[in-house]
């Protein structure tokens, strides 16, 4: 087997082109991979088994590179049970994913326990964090775009596939909300950092494990699921109502908001950074209409709409917050919400995901997640109206249970600022048209269907799209 961690890496080149593209987190899918080489390759140990931590640039036929952290495992002879994590064979060698081996997922815990450095890697505790060790491990398996490895019922590793420099935002927003004692998230136990071409950057996080939870979205489309099946039955007489919920879920996020103001502080936005925000949801716009052309026809009323945040005056309260808040980004636990994943909108630039912006941001994206908690099970389903007037009526509902969750907890309603929150929600509703499209082209007429609601044209039957 070749002596160093970057000869292991180089000779696992062709491998990683032909693995990559099959994983869920890697995001050059379409693109044509010319070649895999390593940046950065250290060791972890040089017993068997070993585990090399990489980052590698991903070069294509065309356009700009991408840089992956990838963890790497080697053993003479690969277990049955490890047998889809192979990546590939050098010498006596099989390379695989590392993360699924319960002795190198623990070898990367015991590292974090240990405040060990290995090369550029830095393995840090939080103070007084108490990491439990030699637990057995499972990797997540939902639609992720990092990777995440549960250990027992204890703690989580979240290994960020894109390492960018820069301090990331869900290490920085999780460390600064437990300071303050903010209930709603998990208790951040560790980071791995480093340093990369130059530049800090954030490898992973440990967080305690919120066992015995579920998450916003499941529970909501279960309660959906119950109203459809009760034909006569309305959103607040079935058994699975999710409103006292949402209005909880509201309470939280407005909790958090507070909690994000007291740690680190608040700002205004004023007349000139309206035009800002008013100029940057205009150009996301024009970039979306390219990408989807049935946005087309609707282009100019949102047009007017973004245009409208350019003539706000009075200024507005601005401050860190989530950035891409869903459903999915919520976990009710058995003693209430928690928040997770505080990275902001994943195609957003560093740069853009850590500027303070307006907590209706965070409003408007939960209030569209209602929407797609409403509408998802349509997808494929063929026109139907009662069914569709049940759908919105479950939204309503809980939109505003959400809304008033939130007012109660704030001390003020998020729906006063009009022209601000519909814009936001057209905004969101617009990225995830592009989203929708790129990932799951058959849950583009969610979005497209609020966008015309909400402007006031006719409603497109599910999956019968207008074309421009
Ligand atoms: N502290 C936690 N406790 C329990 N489950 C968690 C925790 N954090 C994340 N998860 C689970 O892991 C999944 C992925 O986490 P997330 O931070 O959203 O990753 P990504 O950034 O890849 O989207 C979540 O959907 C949730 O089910
Ligand atoms: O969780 P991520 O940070 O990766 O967020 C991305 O993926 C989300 C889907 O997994 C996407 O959310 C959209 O779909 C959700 C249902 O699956 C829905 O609850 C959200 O309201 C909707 O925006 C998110 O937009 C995207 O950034």
């Amino acid at each position: 087997m070749s002596p160093t961690a970057t000869d292991r890496a180089v000779a696992l080149a062709g491998a990683f082109a032909r693995w990559l593209p099959e994983q869920r987190w890697f995001a050059g899918k379409h693109r044509s991979i010319e070649a895999v080489t390593p940046v950065s390759a250290v060791p972890l140990g040089d017993v068997q088994p070993r585990l090399d931590h990489l980052v590698v640039e991903v070069r294509y036929a065309t356009g700009e590179p991408e840089r992956y952290q990838l963890l790497v495992g080697w053993r003479t002879a690969l277990p049955e049970k490890l047998e889809h994590a192979r990546i590939g064979t050098v010498g006596s060698h099989v390379g695989f994913a590392g993360l699924w081996d319960d002795e190198l997922a623990d070898l990367l815990l015991g590292a974090l326990a240990g405040g060990e450095q290995h090369g550029g890697l830095v393995f840090r505790p939080e103070p007084g964090a108490t990491i439990t060790r030699g637990l057995p491990s499972r990797v997540v398996e939902v639609e992720q775009s990092n990777s995440s490895v549960v250990f027992d019922e204890e703690s989580i590793l979240k290994l960020f596939r894109r390492p960018t420099p820069g301090a990331n935002p869900d290490v920085e927003l999780n460390r600064a909300l437990r300071r303050v004692g903010c209930p709603h998230v998990a208790p951040l136990l560790g980071e791995i950092g480093g340093e990369l071409s130059g530049a800090a950057v954030s490898y992973g996080m440990l967080s305690a494990y919120a066992a015995n939870s579920a998450d916003g979205w499941a529970m909501a489309t279960a309660s959906v699921r119950d109203l459809f099946a009760e034909g006569d039955l309305k959103a607040d007489e079935v058994g699975g109502d999710f409103a006292a919920e949402a209005h909880r879920l509201g309470a939280a996020v407005a909790a958090v908001h507070t909690d994000l103001v007291t740690a680190l502080g608040s700002g205004q936005r004023d007349a000139d950074g309206h035009a800002e925000l008013s100029a940057a949801m205009i150009g996301r716009l024009a970039d979306a209409v390219r990408t989807v052309p049935e946005l087309a026809r609707y282009a100019a009323r949102l047009g007017a709409e973004f245009t409208a945040v350019a003539d706000l005056t009075a200024p507005y309260p601005i401050q860190r917050i989530h950035g891409d808040l869903h459903l999915g980004q919520a976990l009710r636990t058995p003693t209430g919400w928690l928040l997770i994943d505080f990275e902001g909108e994943p195609v957003k630039p560093l740069a853009e995901r850590v500027r303070s912006d307006s907590p209706l941001r965070d409003v408007a994206g939960m209030l569209r997640s209602f929407d797609y908690a409403a509408e998802h099970l349509l997808v494929g389903e063929g026109a139907d109206h009662q069914l569709e007037y049940r759908a919105q009526e479950w939204a309503a509902r809980n939109r505003s249970a959400f809304t008033a969750g939130y007012t109660e907890a704030a001390g003020q309603d998020p729906g006063r600022h009009r022209t601000l929150l519909r814009a936001y929600e057209l905004d969101k509703a617009v990225y995830e048209v592009v989203y929708e499209a790129r990932h799951r082209p058959a849950w583009r007429w969610i979005p497209l269907r609020s966008i015309a609601r909400m402007l006031g044209f006719e409603v497109p039957p599910p999956g019968d799209l207008p074309s421009a």
